[in-house]
């Protein structure tokens, strides 16, 4: 990042025809620039702090740009803990683009993509794993990944990686006690305890790096895709999902050829399902390619449904489909639950099942439940345990965690000299985590992937 003593502003909104547009600025010149180019409406000696005025912003020879509401933030109180202006104008892109030109004239600068989360950082009001909340949040487009993100952003998983840290600190302190008295050896009794809690920090990262399976279908979404014999009910289960009509559904075996995709959200979840041709063998080419386009997706999929026509016998074809998917994670669908003949004796399948009829939605709710169990494994019904998003925090906690592993193993048997170097260097992959430690690169990392304004 360049000058961070400069003042710097952006369109905080994306610039298009809209209702408003929020230009933040942020550094020392913000307050100048409001006395110089906002009038406030109601002239009054000094604008409050926190306080919203109406009024227009003109230019040096005093004409008119707009009529707008502008606020001032004295720092340390405000995003950036910078002195902080917003003006609030007319959603156009003219009477921005006039706003930021007059600010240039200050020397106010254009800020870089990130730059104010990034000064909230740098200046402390928030950590790194916060920062990238920030980003997640505004990225979020299912109601579970905004929840995760707004969590992370009010410094759940922070506390969380606090805790592990102030336990190793802890122990390094013990350690390096006693290499102080190299006469003596650490008596069992306290290696005992130092072990125990290690073990206790160690298996929470552990469950904590197990969470991000869940949490990149949190944030990223999951593929679900039907699959089965034709005829089964793929398109009107996609559809009953749905809740739309998407899918064409006829009673002629081989009507889906192509795969049909619709993004949807499934309890909160930003899920991708796919509709695919019925799994046979055909000379018809284009029903080839369907069905060679189907077996594609499915080894992708996170899910496969895999439905069964439960009006008719279960055929050798079918027990060969559930042979084809052993290994993946398929859910058995016995479809068509309102006729009579209803497949009972599942012996050939050990995973999950559900009954339902797509046709009249009977059983519906029992596969969301079971697709959202499945996606969220256990990590969010008991939603106090935070869990982690970010491939830059798994990666960084499995460093942590073989540190600390290396810690456990060796304790008693080498010198707490080495034993402090392997809790030092759990700390300080914990502390890339949250920013306590860092350095250009991955701030860069981290905060070029933002957007401008933020
Ligand atoms: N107009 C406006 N709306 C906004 C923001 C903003 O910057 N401006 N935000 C920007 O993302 C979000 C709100 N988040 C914010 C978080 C902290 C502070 C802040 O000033 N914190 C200080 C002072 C708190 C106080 O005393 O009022 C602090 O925590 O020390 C402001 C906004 C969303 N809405
Ligand atoms: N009674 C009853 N009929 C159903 C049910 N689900 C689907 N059907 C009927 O089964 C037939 C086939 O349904 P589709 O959804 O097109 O089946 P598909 O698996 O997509 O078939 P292909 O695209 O050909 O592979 C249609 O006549 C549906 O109305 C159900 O739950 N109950
Ligand atoms: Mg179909």
């Amino acid at each position: 990042m360049i000058n961070d003593d400069d003042t710097i502003i952006a369109p905080a909104t994306a610039v298009n025809e809209s209702g408003l547009a929020v230009i933040r600025i942020s550094g020392k010149s913000a307050l100048l620039f409001l006395n110089k180019f906002f009038r406030p409406a109601v002239r009054s000696k000094e604008m409050k702090s926190h306080q919203l005025y109406l009024g227009h912003i003109v230019d040096h020879d005093q004409s008119v740009v707009d009529e707008v509401m502008a606020v001032y933030m004295a720092s340390p109180h405000s995003y950036t803990t910078e002195s902080v202006a917003e003006v609030h104008c007319h959603g156009s892109r003219q009477v921005v683009r006039r706003i930021i030109d007059l600010a240039g004239l200050l020397g106010i600068r254009i800020a870089q993509p990130g730059e104010f989360t990034y000064r909230a950082y740098l200046n402390g009001r928030i950590d790194l794993v916060q920062a990238e909340a920030v980003s997640r949040l505004i990225q979020s487009t299912s109601e579970l990944s905004r929840k995760s993100a707004l969590q992370q952003l009010e410094g759940h998983l922070s506390r969380e990686l606090y805790r592990y840290a102030h336990t190793i600190k802890q122990l390094l302190v013990q350690i390096e006690a006693w290499i102080d008295f190299p006469e003596e050896d650490l008596p069992e009794e306290s290696i005992g305890k130092i072990s125990l809690s290690a073990i206790g920090i160690y298996d929470a990262m552990v469950n904590l790096m197990a969470s991000y399976r869940t949490g990149q279908h949190v944030h990223e979404g999951a593929i679900v895709a039907l699959a089965g014999l034709p005829n089964a009910g793929k398109s009107s289960l996609m559809n009953a999902l749905l809740k739309q009509d998407r899918s064409i559904v006829s009673d002629i075996p081989g009507t889906t050829r192509d795969l049909i995709e619709q993004s949807t959200q499934i309890s909160g979840i930003k899920v991708r399902l796919v509709d695919t041709a019925g799994l046979r063998h055909s000379d018809d080419f284009i029903e080839q390619e369907g069905v060679r386009r189907a077996r594609n997706i499915l080894t992708t999929a996170d899910i496969i449904l895999l439905i069964m026509d439960g009006s008719v016998p279960v055929s050798d074809l079918f027990i060969d489909l559930l042979a084809e998917f052993s290994g993946l994670q398929v859910v058995l669908v016995i479809n068509k639950s309102d006729l009579c003949l209803v497949q009972d004796d599942v012996h050939f399948f050990s995973g999950p099942i559900v009954r339902l009829s797509a046709k009249y939605g009977e059983g519906l709710q029992d596969l969301v439940d079971m697709i959202s169990s499945l996606l969220l494994q256990d990590h969010l019904s008991s939603s106090e345990s935070p869990y982690i998003t970010e491939r830059r925090h798994y990666e960084t906690l499995l460093t942590a965690s073989q540190h600390l592993n290396s810690f456990i193993k060796n304790v008693g048997l080498v010198d707490l000299d080495l034993l402090s170097i392997d809790l030092r260097a759990a700390l300080d992959s914990l502390g890339q985590i949250t920013g306590v430690i860092t350095t250009d690169d991955l701030l860069n990392d981290v905060f070029s992937s933002f957007c401008i304004g933020k």
